[in-house]
């Protein structure tokens, strides 16, 4: 970046991306750097050993050179997979190095082992120490280090003029809106690009581009990774962090990151490798105290704020990523964890990774800590370059705090427009005097909107051109490397029938305590004790009793048709957002999930009309025989799958609980009039919707069960072989279920 002043003596200093370039160089080059199909080295990970031997000595020296890195007086030896990568830049022109670069050169090998961090900064270090985490051994070459995953694909990541607008519509007529103007710049393995902004000035917007989140057809300019456009291949390189952690509740940390490695990690893993990735995840976040604790949420007392974005964050980088964009992950934490959580973004991005992270207001100690910085304000770009040269940037251009300011803050004070304890630039002040008054505020200073305008323009003449040039120099890759982020085909990490069962257990498990639910058990059981004392041994031999039980069979048909519908309505809805999130990382195909979905409630759907059915049918005194008291819990049985289809279609048809409660309750209400019970003579034009009821279908087999043996018609209903009423029910299990799963195809996949 050109500029006026120049850079400080800390901005000369290589960034640790233009020092790794040329272990990626060396490591293309090198014959055992060749990569095969999926981006893996033809040559295994090199035991570190032989010729490549770290020795503590050297490591202590090189991470001494560190930019940006304190080494505390040389008292804090830093002995992680960084410390390796530096020393192969010393010694990449021997032969050992070149071995051993081949395995854990740039964007080759992914092993973040622990947390670096001067002591003197934090005191409570221990679950992010690495003084464990490499232990002496390795550095003798013995051991391969504690967490090692397999080499991935490097990504360089450009961006040029990238714009994104949305069409707001209104009643009578539809806005565009501009989200983002103009943005570009680049960000390579090894580095962190911190996205910061006031609230609203497209941060998140930018993130999800960038990670191919958003459709191509609303935005401008070009994103390209290792030069070329996205592909579906790279989703299974990409890991997302949302701002809001999207976990299940009910499931345990350890549980979490078990079924996300089961589901993620590819197949050439055994299922005990995916566990130990899990596992070594755990460590290496620190999460080993609480892994055994569940997630918790609204309702649920579980694991801390900072743990469950330390959680969000093992989810994907589970998957060893070669792009790793985070939103907000700081956002909620206290100052040591934010801390904490930055340098741990630090060491994935130094093995190899490259690393995006939108960040709200850093302290200074955060602010540092990031190799490039983009500055935006109302969605256009007021600085990109390194993060060390921004107030330089900012006081060549005649902005600079006047009292002693965190660099973030005064930053974020100027993309508001707010120039309070901030110096005008002159040219600034002049515009505001030539200007109109519009563009003054009443104490004589400009307003937000000239500020941002003349930061906008600042950027696009004295930077902006220099900058976008540079994105024109080819990535450091060779063409075949290049090739392998343009695949077009998807990478599932399990077969089909693999993904259903772990779906299943994972729903299972999720739910477990909804099913031992003593709440519904009682409300369940009561309700049978209710009806067994109501009618308590009935009697159908007067006309008036065999009413009286008839209408005991359609209270039970309506019972269990009403049930499972409202149950139902809630399972897309409540998982919309999980859905979603595991959706867009292709984590696995939508059949096994709503296969799992729609099947895993089924136990719990049979035991409890088990038990209530056992209750009512003795003691209300119905056909004492296994035949009919067998084919009414299939009768049920059928209700209630055909019920939880309607109530499935629904909530995925509407997405949104409090339509699909409204929906839900007209229709079951429809169908429970129409059941043939209340009302027995029904206008023509409308009597066709009985058979639409399930409740209808449901009486009428009761019925048949009950009395077939001695009457042809009960209460106006014809009693015939049956066949009718089964086939009925069967379409409806069949028929809501694919309604259901269509809808959910046709979803929307939001960011
Ligand atoms: N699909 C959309 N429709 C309408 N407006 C949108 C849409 N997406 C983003 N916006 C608007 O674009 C602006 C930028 O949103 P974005 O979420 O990217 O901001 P942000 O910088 O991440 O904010 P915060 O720090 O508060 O999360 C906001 O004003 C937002 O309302």
């Amino acid at each position: 970046m050109s500029m006026e002043k120049p850079p400080l003596a800390s901005g000369l200093a290589r960034t640790r991306s233009e020092q790794l370039y040329e272990t990626v160089a060396a490591d293309i080059r090198s014959p055992h750097g060749s990569m095969d199909a999926n981006g893996v080295p033809a040559t295994a990970p090199a035991a570190v050993g032989g010729g490549g031997t770290l020795s503590r000595k050297s490591s202590r020296r090189l991470m001494g050179m560190s930019p940006g890195r304190s080494s505390g007086a040389g008292t804090h030896i830093r002995k992680s997979r960084s410390a390796q990568l530096k020393l192969e830049l010393e010694e990449v022109s021997s032969g050992a190095a070149l071995s051993r670069a081949s395995s854990a050169s740039l964007g080759l090998s992914f092993s973040f082992t622990g947390f670096a961090m001067p002591p003197e900064e934090i005191s409570d270090s221990k679950p992010f120490s690495d003084d464990e985490m490499i232990p002496e051994d390795i550095e003798a070459g013995k051991k391969k280090p504690k967490f090692q995953a397999e080499p991935t694909l490097p990504i360089f990541l450009k961006f040029r003029d990238v714009t994104y607008k949305v069409v707001i519509k209104k009643l009578t007529s539809s806005v565009e809106k501009e989200i983002l103007t103009g943005i570009s710049g680049s960000v390579n393995p090894g580095e962190v690009l911190a996205l910061m902004g006031p609230s609203g000035s497209g941060k998140t917007t930018l993130l999800s581009l960038l990670a191919g989140r958003i459709s191509q057809s609303s935005t401008g300019g070009s994103v390209t990774y290792n030069d070329k456009p996205y592909s579906k291949y790279l989703k299974s390189k990409i890991g997302f962090v949302t701002q809001d952690d999207v976990l299940f509740p009910h499931l345990t940390v350890k549980e979490t990151l078990t079924y996300a490695a089961r589901l993620r990690l590819p197949k050439t893993l055994t299922r005990e490798q995916k566990k130990q990735r899990a596992l070594d995840v755990i460590q290496e976040l620190g999460l080993e105290r609480c892994q055994d604790t569940m997630i918790g949420g609204a309702f649920v007392r579980g694991v801390s704020g900072g743990e469950r974005k330390r959680v969000s964050i093992g989810n994907e980088i589970i998957i060893n990523p070669s792009l790793l964009l985070l939103d907000e992950p700081t956002s909620g934490l206290d100052s040591t964890t934010a801390l904490r959580t930055i340098l741990m973004l630090h060491d994935i991005a130094e093995a190899g990774k490259t690393v995006i992270t939108t960040i709200h207001q850093p302290s200074s100690r955060l602010f540092h800590r990031f190799d490039k910085l983009i500055l935006l304000g109302r969605g256009s770009l007021l600085y990109f370059g390194k993060s060390s040269e921004a107030l330089d940037y900012f006081s060549s251009i005649g902005c600079s705090p006047l009292i002693a300011m965190n660099p973030a803050e005064f930053l974020l004070d100027l993309a508001n427009g707010n120039i309070n304890d901030i110096s005008v630039p002159s040219e600034l002040d002049d515009r505001v005097q030539v200007g109109n008054s519009g563009r003054e505020t009443q104490t004589g200073k400009p307003s937000p909107a000239a500020v941002h305008e003349y930061l906008v323009e600042a950027y696009e003449t004295r930077v902006a051109e220099q900058e976008k040039k540079k994105l024109l120099d080819p990535v450091p890759l060779d063409e075949e490397a290049k090739a392998k982020s343009t695949r077009l085909k998807r990478q599932w990490g399990t077969c089909w029938w693999e993904q259903y069962c772990i779906l299943f257990c994972r729903g299972l498990k999720e739910r477990r305590h909804e099913y031992f639910s003593w709440l519904r058990v009682t409300q369940v059981l009561s309700t049978a004790v209710i009806l067994g004392l109501l009618w308590w041994q009935s009697d159908i031999r007067t006309p008036m009793g065999l009413q009286d039980q008839a209408g005991l069979l359609f209270f039970i048909a309506v019972f269990w048709g009403f049930f499972p519908v409202f149950t139902a309505i809630f399972a897309f809805p409540q998982e919309r957002a999980m859905l979603n999130k595991e959706r867009a990382a292709d984590m696995y195909r939508l059949s096994a999930y709503f296969l799992a979905r729609t099947t895993s409630d089924l136990p719990l759907d049979f035991i409890l009309p088990s038990l209530f059915l056992l209750v009512v049918y003795f003691m209300t005194g119905l056909r004492i025989s296994p035949y009919p008291f067998f084919l009414s819990m299939l009768t049920v049985f059928l209700c209630i799958i055909a019920a939880q289809g309607l109530g499935l279609a629904i909530g995925a048809i509407l997405m949104d609980l409090k339509k699909a409660t409204t929906l839900a309750s007209v229709t079951v209400m429809t169908f429970m009039l129409a059941g043939g019970f209340f009302v027995k003579k029904v206008p023509v034009f409308i009597s066709w919707i009985r058979y639409l009821s399930f409740n209808y279908h449901t009486y009428k087999l009761l019925l048949k069960v009950q009395y077939q043996d001695f009457a042809v018609s009960i209460n106006g209903m014809r009693i015939d072989n049956g066949l009718t009423e089964v086939a009925a029910l069967v379409v409806m299990i069949f028929g809501y279920r694919l309604l259901a799963y269509l809808s959910l195809r046709q979803m929307k996949i939001v960011t």
